[in-house]
């Protein structure tokens, strides 16, 4: 059984108990109901202060939350159980969810003391990974998505674009916050922005066939019916007053529809409140960075030994979680629009510009609250009287940020600072109503101010003057008996007495009644302090229970400011990001990015500039890698001009630095369209449509499928789907196959993204070879790192030059690395001869080549035997037709030289048959 099936074994009422169906105890009845009901999760019942599970159920949450297997015995069995308390319940139910548990919350929803007979008990809350509300189960600096994805051509009949059965629509809906997001596209664009979004569970609609992908979210059977257009229609019609002008295909209508419906079924069938706008987005009115750019730029996740950091990590310098989940949104969805650049970056500029104002914010901000969360528990009924007050605290600060900016001169500023609603109904109903320090119990009272309601100050008043009345008893009570020693006291099992020590006894008057017997003293009441005692009593259960009524209808009045609130959060989160932006480029020394043309303009814009023209191109001047940068003492800066539509091939030594400068070009551009200064001096750039990224093979090992068979996929893709308002970056790509093979690809996809595509290009490689295509195309350019060499020892100087590398430093590197010293130095002998050879046939008119590499740093080398295979290549010769080029290429394999070596080091004479059997089947293998 795989896991999957293993977990669903434990959903569904316990096969025992069905069998036992009419002989069990009505609480274990009540279970098995349950359960039935919800057949997809493990059902937790609460049994007073522990949710308890049975059976199978009872084992898997023993063995997941590592907690005892006990047993329940009754006349129809012995069952066994597992509970979790209820109080510190967010640890197991994180462990449950980390398993791939599904979770139903069955609670008691009547009050056990009130209860004749069995308490009544509901499944209030489903609990998955997509729908978690808990706090403590929640990621405070990420959106917790639970999505929906439908296919078009299905059954609705309002919208035409349907008719193409390839129209996919893709919803996501954060139930802790309400943010609620749905979209539109063809295949492989919705796949794209699914994995962007990457919610962490799934709904999948009739007839979507998804393929792997990159995230791992759980995927939830739901009913097909949610996906049927009429029922989505009348889902959304209670979050939007006309559902069809939200969405734009009848596969988003019922992606939405179904995202929602799962949402409030997993709420307990309620409609979500909180959820007051549901918003349609385009994919391509954002910078398009589909999953494998996102991992390889390292925008969220690290992939070197330098964990954690990320671009991410480097400008989260947010004040508060609001601010932190937006800047993931907007690094993960940088704009194109030119103007919201604008707005952005004028912004940003501003609070560069204003010290006062961004520290100002900044304080401000660190203590707001996480109002998004907190409306939508307000709205949930969840929010307790410190929630309240929380929201209150962060009200109180609205009027502080619009002070901070009051005098901007960016408009985008100025239309945040107007929109902060100071919400004065709401804070001052919060600050009337609910004291400043409550308790976290609502139903114990202490949480209603004095004086918000009369009622309330009434009885407490009562309760009040009934306990003043006993505080002056004691002083009463001795002037009346003469005892100086009496005193009057409160236990909670006897209440109010009076006491008095067993010499006084004789003094006790006529109306004391005996309440307790103690060893030197007896206490007692009298009529009226019983009388009292029950007035204090009824009073304070009264001013419990009125204060709880009075808070909820609080919470209720708040709750129906929702839209409002989240308007407020929505304006701070922006306003945390932006000073973020500012902060990070000041405290980093990043410049504003200017932009040439919008994207629309500079696509159109080949035509005048010429595809190498400067038009549109990227142009950075002392750019540097906003991450390295921070990880190390130095950091040189590189230029980069990549005039539109250019490839520029990066060749240099391993670890020179092609990949950093690669991914640095496309990070500030990412930087830049999110609308944040950049690490560079100055930046000249283009609206990017997308980023396209095929870097570093070694982690799709893991990933089982064949490196060169996903390194090809991608590369399809990307000659596929890029643009001329795309940027490319390819590092090593055609270095899973063969030499001979993986240099043509690289050759070929070199050509058709210059001459087809005219995409913005950089093509990092160790095939030296492919340097020679910018011979023959004016867009082609080379570009590579240096090293110097001196005394067999390599300094990387890590800045980038014009020309093809002379050399590769592939030995210095392997003994940098601890290759063992006799290996480096028949490696550098064969290097050496090789260069030999090609130097004496270029000597010999054997083909135009420069001088090889002589050990001197920054010389461009051009090589004749590759010459010979590029006009192969051109005469459209295959590989196989040029017998020259096993034989005649001039980098040394080094997988041959080490099979050589193997051989050479082999002593023939102390070697079985069979060991030389197994070593030559070892270096077989090796070759192939
Ligand atoms: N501009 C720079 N200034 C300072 N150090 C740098 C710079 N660029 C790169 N480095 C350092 O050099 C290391 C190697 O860089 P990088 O991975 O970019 O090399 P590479 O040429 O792509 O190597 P390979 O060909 O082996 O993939 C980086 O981890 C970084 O520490």
């Amino acid at each position: 059984m795989n896991a999957d099936a293993q977990r669903e074994a434990v959903y569904g009422a316990p096969p025992e108990m069905l069998e036992a169906r009419d002989d069990l105890t009505p609480m274990l009845s009540q279970y098995a109901d349950l359960c039935a009901e919800h057949d997809d999760a493990v059902v937790l019942f609460q049994v007073g202060d522990f949710y308890e599970a049975f059976c199978g159920a009872a084992e898997a949450v023993a063995r997941t939350c590592e907690v005892a297997l006990t047993q329940r015995e009754d006349s129809t069995g012995t069952w066994p159980m597992a509970g979790i308390p209820i109080d510190n319940a967010a640890g197991y139910l994180e462990r449950l969810l980390d398993a791939g548990y599904r979770v139903a919350l069955a609670e008691q929803v009547e009050d056990a003391e009130e209860a004749s007979g069995l308490v009544d008990r509901a499944v209030t809350q489903l609990i998955t990974p997509g729908t978690v509300v808990d706090e403590e189960l929640l990621d405070a600096g990420r959106a917790t998505y639970l999505g929906a994805v439908a296919r078009g051509g299905g059954d609705g009949e309002s919208h035409d674009s349907d008719a193409d059965a390839d129209t996919y629509g893709l919803a996501v809906v954060d139930v802790s916050t309400g943010e609620c997001l749905v979209t539109g596209a063809d295949r492989a664009l919705a796949l794209e922005e699914l994995e962007r979004l990457a919610p962490a569970e799934l709904v999948v609609g009739p007839d979507c066939d998804l393929p792997d992908l990159s995230f791992d979210p759980m995927e939830t059977p739901f009913e097909p019916a949610a996906f049927d257009a009429d029922a989505a229609r009348e889902t959304l019609s209670a979050y939007a007053p006309r559902p069809d002008a939200v969405v734009e295909s009848d596969a988003e209508l019922r992606a939405v529809g179904a995202a929602l419906a799962y949402a409030e079924y997993a709420q307990g069938d309620s409609k979500l409140a909180y959820v007051t706008r549901v918003t349609r987005f385009d994919p391509r009115e954002f910078l398009q960075l589909d999953a494998t750019a996102i991992r390889s730029l390292e925008l969220f996740e690290s992939r070197s030994a330098r964990a954690g950091s990320t671009l991410f990590s480097v400008l989260d310098e947010t004040a508060c979680a609001l601010g932190r989940r937006r800047l993931e949104a907007w690094l993960r969805r940088p704009l194109v629009d030119r103007d919201r650049i604008e707005a952005r970056l004028d912004a940003v500029d501003a609070l560069c510009d204003d010290a006062l104002a961004r520290a100002d914010l900044r304080d401000h901000l660190s203590s707001v609250y996480d109002l998004e969360r907190l409306v939508a528990r307000v709205s949930r009924e969840r929010a307790d009287a410190r929630d309240l007050r929380s929201l209150k605290t962060t009200l109180d600060r609205v009027p502080e940020i619009r002070e901070a900016l009051a005098g901007t001169d960016s408009d985008l500023l100025a239309d945040l600072r107007d929109s902060l609603d100071e919400l004065e109904d709401v804070r001052d109903l919060v600050g009337d109503a609910v004291v400043s320090d409550p308790p976290q119990e609502i139903t114990e009272g202490g949480v209603i101010a004095d004086g918000f309601d009369a009622e309330l100050d009434e009885v407490r008043g009562t309760a009040e003057a009934g306990r003043e009345w006993v505080s002056n008893l004691e002083a009463r009570e001795q002037e009346r008996t003469g005892i100086d020693s009496l005193e009057v006291g409160y236990n909670q099992v006897h209440g109010y007495y009076i006491e008095v020590t067993n010499p006084n006894l004789d003094r006790v008057p006529d109306d004391y009644q005996r309440r307790q017997t103690l060893k030197n003293s007896e206490r007692f009441y009298t009529p009226e302090l019983k009388e009292r005692e029950d007035e204090i009593l009824r009073a304070s259960d009264r001013a419990d229970a009125l204060e709880y009524d009075l808070f909820c209808e609080v919470r209720a009045d708040v709750a129906t400011e929702s839209a409002r609130i989240q308007a407020v959060a929505d304006a701070l989160a922006d306003l945390d990001v932006l000073r973020t932006l500012a902060d990070v480029a000041v405290a980093n020394d990043y410049a504003r990015p200017e932009f040439h043309g919008d994207a629309a303009s500079s696509a159109g814009s080949t035509d005048e500039a010429g595809a190498t023209g400067e038009a549109g191109g990227i142009h950075i001047d002392a750019g540097r890698h906003p991450v390295v940068e921070r990880a190390q003492d130095e950091f040189v800066p590189n230029p980069a001009a990549l005039p539109r539509g250019s490839v520029a091939l990066v060749t240099g030594p391993n670890m020179s630095g092609k990949s950093t400068y690669m991914r640095q070009v496309a990070l500030v551009c990412v930087l830049a369209q999110v609308g944040g200064f950049v690490p560079a001096k100055s930046a000249e750039l283009p609206v990017l449509d997308r980023v396209f990224t095929r870097i570093g093979a070694s982690d799709d090992i893991a990933g089982g499928q064949s490196t060169f068979m996903r390194e090809m996929s991608e590369l399809t893709e990307i000659l596929h789907n890029a643009t001329g308002d795309s940027l490319v970056l390819l590092d090593e790509v055609g270095r899973g196959t063969s030499t001979a093979d993986g240099l043509a690809i690289a050759r070929a996809a070199t050509e058709f993204l210059h001459d087809e595509v005219g995409a913005t290009t950089l093509f990092a490689t160790h095939y030296h070879d492919l340097t020679d295509a910018a011979d023959d195309r004016e867009g082609v350019f080379n570009l590579h790192f240096t090293a110097a060499r001196r005394d067999g020892e390599v300094t990387f100087l890590h800045s980038v030059a014009d020309g093809p590398s002379s050399s590769s430093y592939g030995v210095e590197v392997a003994q940098l690395a601890g290759v063992p010293a006799s290996v480096v130095g028949r490696a550098r002998s064969l290097v050496d001869e090789t260069e030999t050879d090609a130097e004496s046939a270029a000597d010999s008119g054997g083909g135009g080549v420069a001088a090889a590499a002589n050990g001197e740093v920054d010389e461009a080398a051009e090589d004749g035997t590759l010459a010979a295979y590029v006009d192969g290549l051109e005469n459209g010769h295959s590989q196989t037709e040029s017998p020259s080029r096993a034989t005649s290429t001039a980098e040394p394999n080094p997988e041959l030289e080490a099979v050589a070596e193997a051989l050479r080091e082999a002593d023939l004479v102390d070697t079985t048959p069979l060991e030389a059997l197994n070593l030559l089947s070892e270096l077989k293998g090796r070759l192939e």
